[in-house]
């Protein structure tokens, strides 16, 4: 952690900063910042919620000249949610000088938008396709763009977007100054750096590990059909003040909203087919802790930072290490703790290898609960309401009837029915969710034109997994050994994937 004011950030911005409680830097700001106000092209690497947008957008804020009219910077997002969230941070850092910035994202009316940006905003944080018809209908104007940043270029990359990005930057001045950022920097990112950046610096924050130590890893070997009870299980035992349910596909995302909202929890889903309106409502709506559980397919996985997420649960596993990482990185962040659960099936065994190899960090093996535990945890959630209102001291009124009773029956049988009154029992309403296929191996190269992620199998089969120590499965078979891990795909058919 070092100081930010011996970074040579502006006095304005160092304002924006105090005002956004940010006391000292992190690792990533600390290494980039120098660099990027020297005017360098840079490369940043760094986990999942260090701060890496703070890390290029004081900078970028700290270069602007609020004098000038006309767009200076402009940062190219893969999802509208991540536009909007980075524009706001933006906006705060911005704010000590008066830096205008405008979120510009498909799926908002296009006539308000030229009309926003008829009002000279100084950097404008964009998503490539709407940004690249702005700049062919000439309501975006480029030409004093000082500096360009790519969030997220790897997961920009995968979504087909690198032609999107190469025509923007094309029509950006070539003396500009690019930076790119992400958790994850699988090799054909290189492409983007040798086609559009000038020498870069690569800044890597040194850790052993790509994901946060902070977050608790586990997984949980459990049959495709059994994986939604595990799931309530765990719910109830745990009581996630906000969970994250990561899911393969759209419709996945809807059965399990639905089935979760029919056993009593409060969870909606996000995914690409839903409006721009509805897909901003549901993140409000967990943002607030109206609801306590949003489940998403990747779309939330990327860049999203919302505060207070406690659990992130891989219902199906992701489809690389690499959306692994980005999807349980919604917890752990800024410092807090978090948990990641990841279900694994038994043909899906030999992923874990692979998952383990590429974050270079451990994940431990976790029992599936069984029903009583759920009624445990449910029963010592109602026994904390219990306490808490023995706490208050505000009983006044209740100890006459309380007395009543109490000469009728004994006290532990009193007790006992308030418990199982107070008690969410767990639910069996039956639900409907398709069974999945497994997941199989993407093959990692980009695709494009359809901007949908295609995937190939390969053969992801065979290796047979060295056991970590078990935090609750003691006495449970190891499970390599036992000829479940046949793993492998023998196709070759490419799959898409919807988003
Ligand atoms: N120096 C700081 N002090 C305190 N909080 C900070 C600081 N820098 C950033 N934050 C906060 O930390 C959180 C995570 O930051 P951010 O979203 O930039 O992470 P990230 O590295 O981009 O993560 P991801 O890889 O998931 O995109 C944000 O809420 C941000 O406001
Ligand atoms: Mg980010």
């Amino acid at each position: 952690m070092a100081r930010f004011e011996d970074l040579g950030i502006s006095q304005d911005t160092m304002k924006s900063l105090k005002r956004m409680g940010f006391e000292e830097s992190t690792p990533i700001q600390a290494e980039t910042i120098p660099v990027a106000l020297s005017g360098k092209d840079l490369i940043g690497q760094a986990q999942t919620g260090t701060g890496k947008t703070a890390a290029f957008g004081i900078p970028l804020v700290d270069k602007i000249d609020p004098k000038i009219n006309g767009i200076q910077g402009i940062i190219i997002a893969p999802t509208r949610e991540l536009a909007i969230q980075v524009s706001e941070e933006l906006y705060k850092v911005g704010y000590g000088k008066r830096a205008q910035v405008l979120p510009i994202y498909g799926g908002q009316d296009i006539s308000r938008q030229i009309r926003s940006l008829k009002k000279n905003p100084h950097i404008i944080v964009g998503t490539p396709g709407r940004v690249l018809d702005h700049i062919n209908r000439k309501t975006m104007d480029l030409s004093k763009v000082h500096t360009v940043i790519l969030d997220e270029a790897d997961e920009m990359l995968n979504m087909g977007f690198i032609e999107d990005i190469e025509s923007i930057l094309s029509q950006t001045p070539s003396e500009r100054q690019t930076l790119l950022f992400s958790a994850t920097m699988p090799g054909p990112i290189r492409k983007i750096a040798d086609r559009f950046m000038k020498d870069p610096e690569v800044i890597k924050v040194k850790t052993k590990e790509m994901t946060v130590p902070l977050i608790d890893q586990f997984y949980i070997e459990v049959q495709e059909r059994n994986k939604f009870d595990t799931l309530t299980r765990i719910l109830d035992i745990q009581s996630p003040e906000l969970a994250i349910i990561f899911g393969r596909t759209k419709r996945r995302v809807d059965e399990l909203s639905d089935a979760l909202t029919q056993r009593g929890y409060t969870a909606e889903g996000i995914h690409g087919d839903l409006s721009q309106a509805k897909r901003i409502s549901v993140l409000k709506k967990f943002k607030d802790g109206s609801i306590d559980i949003l489940v998403a397919t990747d779309v939330a996985a990327r860049g999203l930072d919302i505060s207070g997420v406690t659990h992130v649960f891989n219902f199906d596993i992701p489809q690389d290490p690499e959306s692994y990482v980005h999807r349980i990185g919604r917890t752990g962040r800024a410092g807090k703790a978090g948990e990641a659960i990841t279900f694994i099936t038994p043909r899906e065994k030999s992923f874990l290898d692979i998952l383990e190899r590429t974050t270079r960090s451990k994940m431990e093996r976790m029992k599936p609960p069984s029903l009583d535990e759920a009624l445990e945890g449910q029963q010592k959630a109602a026994l904390d309401k219990i306490m808490a209102a023995i706490e208050s001291n505000n009983l006044q009124f209740y100890k006459r009837m309380a007395d009543q009773i109490l000469e009728e029956h004994d006290a532990s049988t009193v007790v006992a029915a308030v418990l199982k009154m107070l008690t969410k029992e767990p639910d069996t309403t039956p639900i409907k969710l398709t069974e999945e296929s497994p997941q199989q191996r993407r093959d990692r190269k980009p695709q494009d034109r359809d901007r949908r992620r295609n995937y190939k199998d390969s053969n992801a089969g065979g290796a047979a997994r060295k056991k970590s120590p078990a935090r609750q499965g003691q006495g449970r078979k190891p499970s390599g050994g036992t000829g479940g891990s046949t793993g492998s795909g023998k196709s070759s058919k490419p799959r898409s994937f919807n988003r």
